[in-house]
């Protein structure tokens, strides 16, 4: 692996980032050599001083001061910009590359992972890697570079000085490179509370209405409290501990000063070195500690980033999912052929299913809670893929079809509607970018979305809140249909669609239902036999494999699973309260 690669992977760079980073250390490392010019400038003017020879050299010395001066201001714009300014565009890449990532991850990484750890990621660990970019990081490396420059030319000046001078280094740095694994654990404690922590207030702002209903909210506010002050304890702690390896090594550096002066005063009384050496000595010194000094401050907080590192390493370095961006179907039957399943969980879910859904046909998914009707229209739009067996669209294997290109085959009616803090318009656009008002609003008086929109306040614009708080269950619902209708995919999957509606609101959506499928390969996920009555096929799924498969009537006949479900509804459907 060469260095770059290395940086790549350690520090979550792209490429050119990684690239940019080595440019960043050359130049802090080039601008802390140059700032050492002005001692030696120092050096030199002492030793024509006191060899009283200095006369004729002031316009060397004026020279090389503006020198030194052009040669600090051109040195320190270059690291300027290789370190802030290439920071600050990583860190913009970097969270677009994360973005970018998380739309290919298959959705399976989204199950291991909740909301606020992924947000915290694209948030505050790239935030902190900004700051380690920029600031930590090439500090170290070039305070690193630098000193052992430094340190060389003090060897040969005087090597007896320059170890009184220089065994601090190690040593210091020793301590807090020793201190690393306390502080790693530390780091990814503190990070498991605090994720506890945000997790406990985004559940508290999302259930807040059930909470309220049940008079749950001040025994749920007092654990967020334990969780709130269980972050602040170890947070306090960690900084302390740190605080001790780091105060520590810096008190070891100020121990070099007290070794140079004791060892550079017996050898200036021995006769050993001249007085001009020994100041030098305390001057490069002093010089040489205050970098090292803010280094291990650095190294430590360095140490600490591993974390979360390792956080966006593991997005960054994830799977994704591949294919071709053309189609080859032929048609757009799909096909399951033995397909087997399992979540991460590794529970088995689907073990054995084959069936067909035809174009033009309806094909009704049903069967028991948690038989695998979800998961079956989850692996046919390829948000999962099968781990056995094969589906087929139109003859063509959908693993090899990248997701983005095979969704353009899809509309999806989702149980649950997700909706955008935008207008009636907008929402409904998400279904096709490019349409225009009048086809985004044609499609909408197919979903009979007119019926409420047209009545709000500013019409089609009408803002509708975060989630569309502002509509009801059968209104959201429309909105999806006409997502769908705009969308005009040739397969349709439809989940649940009418679950949540009284029945005035269900008959309309039927009816618009119906237009939109008409022609299509619908699957449809529905628990209730009256709105899988008129479908063309029903598949029972039961176990993970298919338990019974034809046309509602024969199933009827046969008196197996859908006679019984059908039987039990009808009987619930007399129920009276
Ligand atoms: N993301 C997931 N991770 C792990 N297990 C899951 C996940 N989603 C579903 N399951 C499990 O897979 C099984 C099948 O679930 P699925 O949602 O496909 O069933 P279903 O027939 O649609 O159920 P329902 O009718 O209740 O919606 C269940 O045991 C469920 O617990």
């Amino acid at each position: 692996m060469t260095l770059k690669e290395k940086l790549q992977h350690r520090y979550a760079l792209s490429e050119k980032g990684a690239q940019d980073m080595i440019r960043a250390f050359i130049s802090v490392t080039i601008s802390d050599i140059v700032l050492m010019l002005p001692v030696g400038m120092l050096y030199m003017l002492v030793k024509y001083y006191m060899a009283d020879d200095l006369n004729g050299r002031g316009g060397f010395f004026a020279i090389g001061c503006i020198a030194c001066l052009i040669l600090i201001a051109v040195t320190t714009y270059i690291q300027y910009n290789a370190t802030f300014l290439n920071t600050y565009i990583e860190s913009g890449v970097r969270r677009t590359t994360l973005a970018e990532k998380l739309r290919k991850i298959p959705l399976s990484f989204f199950g291991k992972k909740d909301l606020s750890d992924l947000t915290s990621a694209i948030m505050a660990d790239c935030a902190t890697m900004e700051t380690a970019s920029s600031h930590w990081i090439p500090e170290l490396i070039g305070a690193c570079i630098s000193t052992v420059l430094v340190a060389v030319s003090l060897f040969f000046l005087n090597w007896r000085m320059a170890i009184a001078a220089l065994w601090v280094l190690p040593v210091s740095f020793l301590i807090v490179l020793c201190s690393g694994r306390v502080q790693k654990n530390m780091a990814a404690k503190q990070m498991t509370l605090k994720m506890a922590c945000v997790d406990g207030i985004q559940e508290c702002l999302e259930t807040v209405r059930d909470l309220r209903a049940n008079n749950s909210e001040d025994e749920y506010l007092k654990g967020l409290d334990d969780k709130i002050h269980a972050v602040e304890k170890h947070a306090i702690f960690s900084e302390l501990t740190t605080a001790v390896f780091v105060a520590g090594a810096q008190m070891i550096l100020k121990f070099g000063i007290a070794t140079t002066a004791l060892l550079g005063g017996m050898l200036l009384a021995k006769g050993d070195i001249d007085v001009l050496t020994f100041f030098m000595f305390l001057l490069l010194v002093s010089r040489l500690y205050d970098p090292m000094q803010i280094s291990l401050q650095n190294l430590a907080a360095i140490i600490a980033t591993d974390v979360q590192c390792e956080r966006l390493d593991e997005i960054l370095s994830h799977k994704v999912q591949k294919g071709k961006t053309e189609l080859t179907n032929k048609g757009y039957d799909i096909e399951f052929s033995h397909v087997g399943f399992a979540y991460d969980s590794g529970e088995t879910v689907l073990k054995d299913v084959s069936f067909t859904a035809k174009q033009g046909e309806v094909t009704a998914l049903i069967g028991p809670s948690g038989g695998g009707k979800t998961t079956v229209s989850r692996l046919a739009s390829r948000f999962w893929d099968a781990q056995k067996g094969r589906i087929t669209v139109g003859g063509m294997d959908i693993q090899n079809v990248d997701p983005e290109t095979l969704m353009s085959l899809y509309s999806i009616v989702f149980q649950d509607v997700t909706l955008f803090n935008n207008s009636i318009m907008e929402n409904i656009r998400i279904g096709r970018q490019d349409a225009t008002d009048e086809e985004v609003i044609a499609a909408a008086k197919l979903a009979h979305c007119d019926e409420f929109a047209e009545k709000m306040p500013n019409g089609w614009n009408t803002m509708i809140g975060e989630n569309g708080s502002e509509l009801s269950g059968g209104e959201r619902q429309r909105i999806s249909i006409a997502r769908a209708f705009l969308k005009d995919a040739p397969i349709i999957l439809l989940d649940e669609a009418t679950a949540s509606l009284d029945v005035d609101n269900e008959t309309v959506i039927q009816e618009s239902l119906s237009k939109l499928i008409r022609n299509k390969t619908v699957m449809i996920i529905a628990h209730r036999m009256r709105t899988v009555a008129e479908a063309d096929k029903i598949v029972v799924l039961k176990d993970g494999v298919v338990a019974e498969i034809g046309m509602p009537k024969e199933l009827e006949e046969k008196g197996g699973i859908y006679q019984h479900m059908a039987a039990v509804q009808m009987q619930a459907a007399g129920w009276q309260l």
